[in-house]
């Protein structure tokens, strides 16, 4: 059935083409929309050497469709921003049909941003192009426009990958003399995405265009739009009546920060709104800045920074000096990695503290064990949680030392505690995984594994992957703790990496002790992460000597660091050599990325700046003590803790 459907509609678009007669300046290539009034082709304009896209009016439209051809193209010509389409030409087919030709934009709708994934990434991306959006509504605004249907459909992304608003049909411009658009019987713009005074035959204004982005937000974010039903007035009913669900119930990879900015683009009340395009982007940057500085670098790689890509960190413009250096306290060499959070740096010694500091270098505080905190901590808001080598865990307040709860697992624990939800997966050298609730540390399951775990698990999508020293990966569901797969490969003694590959495949990059780096796809599959048993190894890679790090991802690249002090720039889908560089003696520390730069440090102190396309040395420092810990980059700012007990800010 949907095949004949596919065929009649590629049917009726080749007679669509076949049958217009533009100048010759255009030659039609492909139709590739069709609205109510129109249909929109693909053109070669010989003139300028370009594709372009032509709206074409249907040859059988009423007044009302003409009439709002017409005044999307009025408004096209009098807005020039890179944020809205630009309008090209205009003109008349062979058969008095009036067309106008615009930018081509063919890299997708809006919503095809998502759904959102819990990626440093992802969430760039999302902040950066609904920002674009807004600096376009802001500019429409400014000229006294209202556009009245914003729909996913009608903000496309152009080949650059920003978007734009297009599909001018419904503006509503304060000097028209024209001011009604309504038809009888019915309101004009989209029902999904209509603002409830809209919805209502009220009185329009900026906030109903900030009321309809924060429903295609909403989309874009959960893959739903916020009201379902079964025709219109059920749907419209609901914007005006309903409270939307909260977008962290549909999609768990919604940081509550932006949850939080779209509900308040739809709420009820234009009065409760941001009440312009600029309000709206201070809403969105305060959201940003609250995700940038609570969530993303509190966790070590099995958190949100589980790729190694910290988007907080320096801006490379100059190399960056030492602001300030500070010793963790006598006899505490080898620390832990570095983790921060919106005020707070926080590195464990061996011994038994967790040292935390301001971001100025001032001393706050020093949390106590009774042994040991080699494995990295987790800090997210006022919350410190860390594990001891006497098998202690404990949650802290930062602020004033007052403990939350305190868990005792059986031995050492040599993993950082990672959240997802509301549990802590902490890993014990004797092999078991525990969960434990955040807010009680009360133990909701454990896992035992094989043999002892030396890396952190990684969390995507309720699946739980880990691997063990033996060698054996394991998956698992993150509520109940139950095993959904499990496979050998050989010894691992570093955290494994997870980065999609698309939006139903992850690659697992899993570092062996023995130096090779194996790339497993899982594919999403009932809302967990399998391996397809046939065919999950995708590439291998052979390092020289043997591996302690992790991988850092970005942007498909895979860099990894070698005990024979290689740092190796690798391809995320087939494992091809990019670059590679000898930073110096063993690399031990994960590779930290940010800006278009690559840090990576080595055991005789070497401090590398790397540029990620072509691993060029952008700066280079001799430090006089190790590195073995993985650095932190955050609040522009690069933090190394160094083997010898300092830490060292350098911005
Ligand atoms: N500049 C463009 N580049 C690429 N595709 C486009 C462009 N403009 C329109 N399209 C495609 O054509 C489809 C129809 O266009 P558009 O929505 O502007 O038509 P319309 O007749 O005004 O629709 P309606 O009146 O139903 O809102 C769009 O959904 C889009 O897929």
């Amino acid at each position: 059935m949907l095949r004949e459907r596919h065929l009649l509609v590629f049917f009726l678009y080749s007679v669509g083409v076949e049958s217009i007669h533009l100048p010759d300046r255009y030659q039609l290539q492909a139709c590739i929309g069709e609205g109510g009034s129109a249909l929109v082709y693909r053109a070669l304009d010989h003139h300028l050497g370009r594709e372009v896209a032509v709206k074409v009016l249907h040859d059988y439209v009423i007044p009302a469709d003409r009439h709002r051809f017409e005044r999307e193209i009025r408004t096209l010509a009098r807005l020039t921003h890179p944020n809205v389409v630009s309008i090209y030409d205009l003109g008349h087919t062979e058969d008095r049909r009036l067309f106008f030709t615009m930018q081509l934009l063919n890299g997708g709708a809006f919503h095809e941003v998502g759904p959102l994934e819990a990626t440093p990434e992802s969430f760039e991306r999302f902040f950066r192009v609904s920002r674009a959006v807004l600096y376009g509504l802001e500019y429409m605004h400014e000229k006294g426009m209202i556009h009245r249907d914003l729909t996913p459909h009608n903000i496309l992304f152009g080949p650059d990958g920003l978007p734009r608003i297009m599909d001018f049909g419904l503006v509503y411009a304060s000097q028209d003399v024209t001011r009604d658009l309504t038809r009888t019987g019915y309101t004009l713009g989209t029902p999904h995405y209509m603002a409830p005074e809209q919805a209502r035959g009220g009185m329009v204004g900026p906030h109903s265009d900030i009321y309809a982005f924060g429903a295609v937000m909403y989309r874009a974010l959960t893959g739903q739009v916020p009201f379902e039903g079964d025709n219109d007035q059920a749907v419209l009913y609901q914007h005006v009546y309903e409270p939307p669900r909260h977008p962290t119930e549909i999609n768990p990879a919604v940081p509550e920060p932006l949850a939080e900015a779209v509900l308040k683009f739809l709420e009820k009340d234009p009065k409760n709104r941001p009440m312009s395009g600029a309000g709206a982007i201070a809403v969105i940057e305060e959201a940003r800045e609250n995700l940038l500085r609570n969530t993303i670098p509190g966790q070590y790689r099995g958190g949100l920074a589980r790729t190694g890509y910290h988007p907080g960190g320096p801006t490379f413009t100059r190399p960056l000096k030492s602001i300030w250096s500070v010793r963790l306290g006598t006899d505490v060499s080898w620390p832990s990695a570095v983790i921060g959070d919106r005020d707070f740096v926080a590195v464990g010694t061996r011994k038994g503290t967790v040292a935390v500091y301001e971001h100025t270098g001032r001393k706050h505080a020093e949390y106590g064990a009774r042994d040991e905190v080699t494995a990295p901590v987790t800090l997210e808001g006022d919350r410190l949680v860390y594990g001891s080598w006497d098998g202690v865990v404990r949650s802290v307040d930062v602020r004033t030392g007052v403990e939350h709860w305190r868990h005792q697992a059986r031995s050492e624990i040599t993993t950082a505690p990672t959240r997802f939800g509301e549990l802590y997966f902490v890993a014990a050298r004797d092999g078991h995984l525990h969960a434990l609730h955040e807010k009680t540390g009360v133990m909701k399951w454990a896992f035992k594994t094989q043999s002892p775990l030396a890396g952190s698990p990684v969390i995507w999508a309720s699946t739980i992957m880990l691997a063990d020293e033996e060698g054996w990966v394991y998956g698992l569901d993150a509520a109940s703790g139950k095993s959904l797969w499990k496979l050998q490969l050989s010894s691992v003694h570093a955290t494994p990496v997870a980065a999609p590959i698309s939006r139903e495949q992850l690659m697992l990059l899993i570092p062996t002790w023995e130096g090779e780096l194996h790339a497993l796809k899982l594919t999403l599959n009932n809302g967990r992460y399998m391996p397809d048993p046939q065919d999950v190894l995708e590439w291998t890679y052979d390092l020289e000597g043997e591996v302690w790090c992790s991988p850092a991802v970005h942007q498909g690249r895979v860099y990894m660091g070698s005990w024979a002090g290689q740092l190796y720039a690798l391809d995320l889908h087939t494992g091809d050599d990019l670059w590679t560089c000898q930073v110096g003696s063993r690399i031990t520390a994960s590779p930290v990325v940010s800006s278009g730069v690559v840090y990576v440090a080595s055991e005789d102190g070497d401090l590398l700046a790397l540029n990620e396309k072509t691993g060029d040395v952008v700066w280079k420092v001799k430090t006089p003590s190790g590195i073995q810990a993985t650095p932190l980059l955050t609040d522009s700012t690069l933090y190394v803790a160094f083997m010898d007990g300092t830490l060292t800010a350098f911005r």
